[in-house]
């Protein structure tokens, strides 16, 4: 598992940066329109299997100290990074959000 640390430091990425990184590594997440977050949507059934993607994604942002935004409903979880922090408080898409989807596809694989 890779973890990377976020702070006021860390660098955002360019769209061409996170494209390249994405289509190597994370083929179901999405970039926003604005470049500066990465999802992935999952469609489930029932409630119960979208609270336990909800479960396993807080267990690794309180693990790394990294936390994406989540939502969930009957029949679908969303999950999305963005940090904060970056680019000192600007935020943006970093290194460190695509380290933490890539280990979030590696505890559901
Ligand atoms: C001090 C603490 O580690 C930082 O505030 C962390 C906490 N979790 C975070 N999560 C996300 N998504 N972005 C951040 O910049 C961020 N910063």
């Amino acid at each position: 598992m890779t973890t990377t640390r976020c702070g006021h430091d860390t660098p955002t990425l360019s769209r061409s940066e996170a494209k390249a990184f994405m289509a190597a590594r994370l083929p179901d997440w999405i970039l926003s329109e604005n470049g500066q977050s990465i999802e992935r949507r999952f469609d489930v059934k029932g409630f119960a299997k979208a609270v336990y993607l909800c479960n396993l994604a807080t267990y690794l942002a309180d693990k790394s100290g990294h936390h994406p935004d989540l939502q969930l409903g009957w029949g679908y979880f969303s999950i999305r990074y963005t940090t904060h922090d970056a680019d000192n408080g600007a935020g943006g898409l970093s290194v460190v959000d695509l380290h933490a989807a890539e280990t979030f596809d590696q505890a559901i694989a």
